[in-house]
């Protein structure tokens, strides 16, 4: 049974270049590790129209539901790659998986609305889906203004030219979403979790000694 770890954050914390530096950290350990990353654009017809609304094409405004259930739809038309992954490897890393739903569409609603849209949609995931909840989940709690100047440096991203897409572009809901990661990792939502701080005096830490530090947390969750 493979250990299904996710790496969670705002939008330029951090999580793709944290992936690949545990997934390296693991194999050095002769495990069988791969990545899978969500949303999967081009795989998925959920995956499809997300990239449609993160590019701002949508013609109509989505609300906080409306796209939860895009994303995890995006998941569940997965289903099939996550289970056949599972049966191949020791470790799956998930470079975002269902707490983003969570932080995103929860830090779009009224604080007194959001106990009940986290339910909804930890059901809708793990219930009606049946998704897998992972063993543990990450978050990297990268300051906003280090976050806003690393999603600058990113490549270019298949569907959209520019800089910062519909979420990135919002700072107030970058804001809201690092407070709601903050009260999962608290409130154990989902799964167990750790909070990672990126940060040492003010300079990333290399990914390296990010993973070796989340390499130890995955340790401690199987026991
Ligand atoms: N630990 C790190 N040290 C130095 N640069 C980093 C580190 N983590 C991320 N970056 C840089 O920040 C940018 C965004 O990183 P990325 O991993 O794509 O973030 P995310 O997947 O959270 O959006 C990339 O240019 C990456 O090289
Ligand atoms: C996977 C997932 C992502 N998101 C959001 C977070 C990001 O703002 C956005 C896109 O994901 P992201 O990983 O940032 O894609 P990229 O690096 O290619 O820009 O979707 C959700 O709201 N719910 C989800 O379930």
């Amino acid at each position: 049974m493979s250990f299904l770890l996710a790496i969670e954050g705002a939008d330029g914390a951090g999580k793709a270049t944290t992936a690949a530096a545990v997934t390296a950290a693991l194999r050095d350990q002769g495990r069988r590790v791969e990545v899978i990353s969500f949303p999967r654009y081009g795989a998925t017809i959920g995956g499809h129209m997300l990239g449609d609304f993160l590019a701002g094409r949508l013609e109509r405004t989505a609300t906080p539901r409306s796209l939860a259930v895009l994303y995890a739809l995006d998941r569940l038309e997965s289903a099939d790659v996550i289970a056949e992954t599972m049966a191949r490897t020791d470790v799956i890393v998930f470079d975002r998986y269902i707490a983003s739903n969570i932080a995103y569409q929860a830090a779009k609603v009224p604080d007194a609305e959001a106990p009940a849209l986290i339910d909804w949609i930890v059901a809708l995931e793990t219930v009606q889906f049946a998704l897998p909840r992972p063993a543990l989940s990450v978050y990297l709690d990268t300051p906003l203004d280090t976050a806003r100047r690393q999603i600058a440096q990113k490549q270019q991203r298949d569907y959209t030219d520019r800089t910062y897409d519909e979420h990135e572009a919002d700072v107030a809901l970058q804001a809201a979403v690092r407070r709601r990661y903050a009260a999962m990792a608290e409130a154990g939502t989902l799964s167990p979790w750790a909070r990672v701080q990126p940060l040492n005096g003010g300079t990333m830490r290399p990914p390296a000694d990010i993973a070796a530090e989340i390499v130890a947390a995955m340790a401690t969750a199987s026991t």
